[in-house]
């Protein structure tokens, strides 16, 4: 099988293993995550944040987006414009959010453009990854666009029932260096600042 081959059926195991969480967990670990990640230095000095609208399927970002709006932080959020392409788009209030691509809440194609540049923070979505920061994302190739030019801060979010050790990898995967569990942060795969 190719790591390609591979991924699709990791992502096809993982959804599974998602739909049968219990939904208190899914709540338990959303509130989980969001409260190491608001308790985050490197997130309070922020002044730009880039975050992710999470679905039902996803972490629940909600409580991240409305914290980055009240501190007065300069908040963008994914907007889907084209084959595997993403750009961050500034929001001023969650109202501005409408069902877009994948039925994900996006911004409407007239809200600011903000370059990854001035990104200080980001929060991003996986399927599942392992503690050390390999991702296995949607299968769009969106977020892997993304991180060949990030060079700021990152941080990805998963439930720790949904971490995998082994996730396939490709030439073009780039490894987070924060990943965030209801179960505190790891740092390139060290476990730091435990909540
Ligand atoms: N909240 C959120 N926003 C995001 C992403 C994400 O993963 N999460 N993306 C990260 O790349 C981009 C959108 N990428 C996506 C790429 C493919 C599929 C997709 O194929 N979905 C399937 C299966 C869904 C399922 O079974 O759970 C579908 O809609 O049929 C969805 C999103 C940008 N915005
Ligand atoms: N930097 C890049 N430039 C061009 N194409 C890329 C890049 N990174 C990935 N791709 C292409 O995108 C496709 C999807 O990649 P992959 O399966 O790793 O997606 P993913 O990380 O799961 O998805 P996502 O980032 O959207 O959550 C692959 O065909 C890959 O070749």
């Amino acid at each position: 099988m190719t790591k390609s081959e591979e991924k699709k059926q990791m992502r096809r195991m993982i959804r599974a293993l998602e739909r049968e969480l219990p939904a208190a967990y899914k709540a338990q670990s959303s509130a989980g995550i969001a409260r190491h990640l608001l308790a985050m230095p490197e997130y309070q000095a922020a002044v730009t944040v880039f975050c992710f609208v999470g679905t039902d399927r996803e972490i629940d970002t909600t409580a991240v987006l409305k914290d980055a709006l009240s501190s007065r932080k300069r908040l963008c959020v994914p907007l889907c414009v084209g084959d595997g392409l993403m750009e961050l788009r500034q929001i001023t209030a969650l109202d501005q959010l409408v069902p877009g691509a994948y039925g994900i809440l996006e911004p409407s194609a007239d809200a600011p453009l903000v370059d990854a540049d001035a990104v200080d923070f980001a929060v991003l979505p996986c399927l599942s990854c392992s503690h050390g920061g390999h991702r296995l994302g949607q299968g769009g190739g969106f977020y892997d666009r993304f991180l060949a030019r990030y060079r700021g801060g990152a941080v990805l979010v998963c439930r720790e029932k949904l971490i995998r050790e082994d996730i396939p990898l490709e030439p073009h995967d780039c490894p987070v260096p924060w990943v965030l569990t209801e179960r505190g942060l790891w740092e390139d795969g060290i476990p730091a600042r435990l909540g």
